[in-house]
């Protein structure tokens, strides 16, 4: 295994404030990895540190085997290249004579532009689809834009690695993806090898091949997405409460922060308004998550084990009647079922599908007349009865006989027909 960066023990403060503890770090080369951690929690100083831009109080960097400190400033800008956080340009130079500037370790004094040098650039520009822009003053671009630029000048400094402190901070999704793609493909293609600081663990995740973790300027977990992105330790380090699981796509951790904990630190104010929901296959989840947010008193029922309603449910600390999957409901969860809805000031059915084992949630909303009710209908009940018309027979009684009740057909007029409701 060859080694591109290698640190021992490094030091580093800020006048009497001690920032990076003692930092053991080996980066292999052609490896593609992402520093990650809370805020101040060290990461621009590290990368500082190991580009020669902050000088360690102690302990040593090696850079492809030599003394990071051995390097003169021209010889480190022809193996290491910088996209710092702050990407403004202070002087408003066109975009080629920005990526120009990536050529300069090469140049002699007042030497002309080279054909090697032109070609270079004009590479990096195709990769970084920077071509187009070539005219245009730096300081006219887009946050993407100029992003793309302020690589494609690391990228004319022909590195061997290349530090990127939150080269994604600013842009939008699509373009997020583009700068992580396009690391991908130069780390992939020239084997450049690549450190990324970012806030963004979920991309972090799915490009990086190995995740350094950092908490109060000490190493806190090293290794894959896997082993690093777990519960306990985003708790550990961020505090934070978290759900985690496997992206489907690309088998990598996808972190999910989970709202209530979140939203605790806010004091939301809860309203004395009970609602009850009776749903199924995650024909609730997202209105779940929208009332919860606005302190709705929730309960739902029943639910079987491991439906999505009930996974939403339980992130969010919903009181939930549930049974086990794949048997009919039973009289005992029937009952504690009923209970919730006499307590509650409205009841919404949202449009699942009924078989022959969750019948007894729609037939519930039958004994109670006198309670309000939202019944969303977006899939009208032929669509959703797999019991041959026992199910639309019982919904056609309820829409005859109840007064209470208000069919909406649109999710998003929930929140408020609710509202309405409540006054
Ligand atoms: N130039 C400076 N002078 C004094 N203190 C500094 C300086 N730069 C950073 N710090 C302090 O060092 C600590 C670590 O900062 P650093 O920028 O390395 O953290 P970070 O993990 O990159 O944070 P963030 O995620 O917020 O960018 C912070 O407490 C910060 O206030």
């Amino acid at each position: 295994m060859k080694i591109m960066l290698k640190t021992n023990n490094i030091k580093f403060s800020y006048a009497q404030e001690k920032i990076l503890k003692g930092i053991d770090l080996q980066i292999k080369k052609g490896s593609f990895v992402g520093i990650i951690g809370p805020n101040a929690s060290g990461k621009s100083t590290l990368l500082k540190n190991i580009s020669k831009s902050l000088k360690s109080d102690s302990g040593l960097v090696y850079l492809d085997r030599k003394l990071l400190n051995d390097y003169d400033s021209l010889e480190l800008a022809k193996k290491m290249a910088v996209v710092p956080q702050n990407t403004e340009v202070n002087f408003n130079f066109n975009v080629y004579d920005i990526i120009m500037m990536g050529r300069h370790p090469y140049q002699k004094r007042w030497s002309r532009l080279s054909k090697e040098d032109k070609k270079i650039v004009k590479e990096a520009m195709e990769v970084t689809h920077t071509l187009k822009l070539k005219n245009k003053l730096i300081n006219e671009l887009s946050g993407g834009e100029r992003q793309r630029v302020i690589i494609a000048r690391a990228l004319a400094q022909k590195p061997d690695i290349l530090l990127l402190d939150e080269p994604t901070s600013s842009l939008d999704i699509n373009y997020q993806g583009e700068i992580y793609d396009l690391l991908n493909y130069l780390n992939q293609e020239f084997e450049i090898t690549i450190i990324t600081v970012s806030h963004d663990l979920n991309l972090t995740a799915l490009y990086c091949e190995e995740l350094i973790l950092l908490k109060d300027g000490k190493i806190f977990a090293v290794g894959s997405a896997n082993e690093v992105l777990t519960e306990k330790n985003i708790k550990a380090v961020y505090q934070a409460e978290v759900l985690i699981k496997k992206n489907p796509l690309s088998e990598k951790p996808f972190v999910t922060i989970l709202p209530k904990s979140n939203l605790k630190k806010f004091e939301k104010p809860k309203k004395d308004f009970k609602i009850h929901v009776i749903a199924g296959g995650g024909t609730a989840k997202k209105f779940l998550y929208q009332l919860e947010s606005l302190g709705y008193d929730l309960s739902i029922g029943v639910l079987n084990i491991g439906d999505a309603d009930w996974q939403a449910a339980k992130e969010l600390g919903v009181k939930i009647v549930e049974a086990p999957p794949f048997i009919d409901i039973s009289k005992k969860e029937i009952v504690q079922n009923k209970k919730l809805i006499t307590e509650a000031d409205l009841i919404i059915l949202s449009d699942l599908p009924f078989g022959h084992g969750n019948l007894a949630n729609l037939e519930v909303l039958t004994t109670v007349p006198n309670k309000n009710k939202i019944l969303l209908n977006n899939l009208s009940i032929d669509e959703r009865d797999y019991i041959g018309g026992a199910a639309k027979k019982v919904w056609n009684k309820l829409i005859k006989e109840d007064e209470n009740i208000i069919l909406l057909k649109n999710k998003d007029n929930l929140v408020s027909e609710i509202k309405k409701l409540e006054n």
